[in-house]
């Protein structure tokens, strides 16, 4: 419970300023990054207020167990690969998972994009060496650059201006898409039969890809046109980042005219990293004053006690949807530390949306030396997951994922069989390695299942 003998720390956007903070960078120029800030904080909103509040309710649906949180992305966005075809590209997959996902958990899926502003990456150590040469680690386009030479690794502010001009032009051709027809219902389910048709084991997805074909041809059938209807034709798509950098968070933050409450127009949704969660820190405060849908990672040192306060503190008014708690034990790990957690969370009538992500606590580097994933542990992850809420009656609200639209080989597995040594062929990510676009896909399919086939699913 959250210690009512201390004062309540006032919040105003900077006053994150005072506190102990993790991971962010130390510039050599401050008067450069002040200077840059102040000039962002001049700068139209990316997202607006009433967006934010929009996806508020869609998760409150989720917390309720009436709808279902497919969030994803890459591990970082980098300027360079921000053109309309990579965009376009991870768009259409996520768009193609959520269908097969609102298949598996008869439920709308809210869909969250790491996406138009996930530049920013907490590291395990500050530096790294390579060849015989000492230089920062790489923390993402925001900070600093991936070639490894010492001067490119020194962060720089100016990278923070294009971080807000490429996250505002990803976000406009984002717009444009979900509203334009790209996001057609019956042309994702197309591409979806191309998927089945063109994998090796599609015979196994055939059976559900056909189900949602019939599903398809009743609505036209009973005269709704779905190329022509607004329902089906474009979606509600949402941005989300980690709320990593304050001084960019809180120069996008504005005080919304309708509520007088403040909004970090950024994204749609921020999270907090596993790495920035401690309690009395900066990145915990800063996020507990915005009115954002939030969220928080949790990974398996986290106690039922700190949960507890975490959430008091995130979510003092108990605000269905305004909490999302995203669990990271690993593969392992689930089955022990997830069910306290959700036992804690669901005894004192905790309203947070819980979902998985199988990701961080699944990577490993391979004998090749790359960092990697394998298809199978995200998988096993997620079967965990749903297991802890089968066994305490919890609602599994969703999935956070790394994922690309793109052919990559950075995860092992998958129908495709990539193997350690194939990984060298098109390991192209910036961070951590994200599951290409027929493992991601795959992963829906399989992940729809064990949503149908759970015990506590509709008939
Ligand atoms: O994406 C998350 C982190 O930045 C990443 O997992 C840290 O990886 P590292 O151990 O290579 O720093
Ligand atoms: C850094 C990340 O994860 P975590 O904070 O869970 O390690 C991430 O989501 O990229
Ligand atoms: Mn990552």
């Amino acid at each position: 419970m959250a210690d009512m003998s201390t004062p309540q720390r006032t919040w105003t956007p900077s006053s994150w300023m005072d506190l102990p903070a993790e991971q962010m960078p130390e510039y050599p120029d401050p008067d450069h990054l002040k200077q840059v800030l102040e000039t962002l904080s001049t700068q139209p909103p990316l997202v607006f207020a009433g967006e934010a509040r929009d996806l508020t309710a869609d998760l409150a649906r989720v917390c309720r167990g009436e709808a279902f949180l497919l969030q994803g992305g890459d591990c970082a966005e980098t300027f360079d690969a921000a053109g309309a075809d990579a965009t376009r590209d991870k768009l259409k997959v996520l768009l193609q998972m959520a269908i097969v996902l609102t298949y598996g958990a008869s439920m709308p899926v809210v869909k969250v994009g790491r996406i138009a502003g996930q530049y920013a990456k907490p590291r395990s150590k500050p530096t790294e060496s390579v060849g015989g040469v000492e230089m920062a680690s790489y923390k993402g386009d925001a900070v600093n650059g991936l070639a490894p030479t010492v001067e490119n690794r020194r962060p720089d502010p100016s990278r923070l201006e294009r971080m807000y001009h490429t996250s505002a032009s990803t976000l406009n051709l984002l717009r444009a898409f979900t509203s334009g027809g790209f996001a057609d219902l019956s042309r994702v389910h197309a591409w979806n039969q191309e998927f089945v048709a063109g994998s090796p084991q599609g015979q196994r997805y055939e059976r559900m890809a056909s189900d949602i074909s019939r599903a398809l041809d009743f609505l036209s059938a009973v005269g709704i046109d779905i190329g022509r209807e607004a329902t089906f034709n474009s979606v509600d798509f949402y941005t989300s980042h980690e709320a990593l950098l304050l001084g960019y968070e809180q120069a996008l933050t504005r005080q919304d005219s309708l509520s007088g409450d403040w909004f970090d127009c950024s994204a749609h949704m921020l999270w907090i990293g596993e790495r920035t969660r401690q309690l009395d820190h900066a990145h915990v405060h800063f996020l507990s004053g915005v009115s954002n849908p939030i969220g928080c990672k949790v990974g398996p040192t986290m106690t039922p006690e700190e949960l507890l306060e975490l959430v008091d503190v995130l979510n003092p008014d108990n605000i269905p949807g305004r909490l999302t708690l995203i669990s990271r034990m690993g593969k392992d790990k689930v089955g022990d530390a997830l069910p306290p957690l959700l036992a804690a969370t669901r005894d004192a009538g905790k309203n947070v949306v819980w979902v998985c992500d199988p990701c961080h606590g699944n990577t490993f580097t391979a004998e090749s030396g790359y960092k990697t994933r394998h298809f199978d542990d995200v998988l096993a992850e997620i079967a965990g997951f749903f297991g802890a809420h089968q066994s305490e009656g919890t609602i599994p609200g969703g999935v956070h994922m790394e994922l690309t639209g793109e052919d990559v080989t950075e995860c092992l597995g998958g129908d495709q069989q990539i193997a350690d040594l194939d990984l060298s062929q098109r390991y192209l990510t910036a961070c951590d390695p994200r599951l290409n676009n027929a493992q991601s896909l795959e992963m829906a399919f399989q992940v729809a299942e064990l949503l149908r086939d759970r015990p506590c699913a509709r008939p």
